[in-house]
């Protein structure tokens, strides 16, 4: 699956330069993030895991301008995120970076075409529908267009979360948890997708997950724990990243199992 003449990282889309977030009042203070400095390259899919707690979410909020740094410097597609305000934050979101949730987010009152074109309407683009129609065939439901979220099994929700991510052309797609919801096979067809998105389209994608099959879909996995960089795997195989996030203490206090029970690659 992996294509080992490709380099795992090209120019950086995303950069974190020893990035601090401290949460709370000094007293009771917590780094969720303590210096840390990782990039994520232009065409690569990169996984993020570490125990519960370690500062995965933090790391992707960071990152997409969904929270401010507490210290340090966060770059995404050349930008300096500390340098915008509010509003230019959120257009930056809209235009730059796609995203995936755990819970789909789709709007259940909107067509699947709806859905899919809802971004470039936020971004006060032209609602193209035939390129939500091409996004729709390239993530295998281009005969679902008219249906409504409801009617979709959870796998097909998501590949619409993903069309939607990408119809923007997005500089990168953060997914938090993508296939945290869906059964086995669901989650595999979700996961190629993504990795056939960064292999075949130059998609760049970063993706936090506790499940160290669907981090060995991608070219690389960066590990945190305790809000630092706990080292990373490249070329990850489903076995290398399990037995890191033994040695991370990864399963201690977590209800995810190890290895998703059918879930292979
Ligand atoms: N809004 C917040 N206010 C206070 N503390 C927070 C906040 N968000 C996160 N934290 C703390 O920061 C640390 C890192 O949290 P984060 O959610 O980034 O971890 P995670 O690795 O994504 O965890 P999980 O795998 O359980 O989702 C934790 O100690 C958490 O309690």
């Amino acid at each position: 699956m992996h294509d080992l003449n490709r380099p795992a990282t090209g120019p950086a889309v995303v950069r974190l330069a020893s990035v601090r977030k401290v949460y709370g009042r000094p007293s009771s203070a917590v780094a969720a993030l303590d210096d840390v400095s990782v990039e994520f390259g232009r065409g690569t899919f990169t996984a993020v895991m570490g125990p519960s707690g370690s500062g995965k979410s933090t790391l992707l909020q960071c990152a997409a301008g969904l929270d401010r740094a507490t210290s340090g410097s966060v770059h995404l597609d050349g930008q300096a995120l500390g340098d915008l305000n509010e509003r230019q934050l959120t257009v930056l979101r809209r235009e730059r970076i796609g995203f995936v949730f755990q819970a789909f987010n789709l709007l259940p009152a909107l067509t699947v075409t709806q859905n899919v074109l809802l971004p470039l309407q936020l971004a006060g683009r032209r609602p193209d529908r035939d390129r939500a129609a091409r996004i729709l065939r390239r993530v295998g439901l281009g005969e679902r267009g008219r249906h409504r979220p409801a009617e979709l099994s959870g796998g097909q929700q998501q590949r619409v979360a993903i069309a939607r991510a990408l119809v923007t052309a997005p500089a990168v797609v953060f997914a938090d948890e993508p296939t945290g919801a869906l059964d086995s096979r669901s989650a595999r067809d979700v996961l190629e997708l993504l990795h056939e998105s960064v292999h075949d389209a130059g998609q760049t994608i970063v993706m936090v997950t506790h499940d160290p099959v669907a981090a060995s879909y991608a070219d690389r996995v960066v590990f945190l724990a305790d809000g630092r960089l706990a080292g990373e795997l490249h070329g990850p195989t489903p076995e290398a990243v399990a037995e890191r996030m033994t040695s991370l203490g990864g399963w201690a206090d977590d209800a995810a199992t190890p290895l998703t029970p059918g879930l292979r690659r």
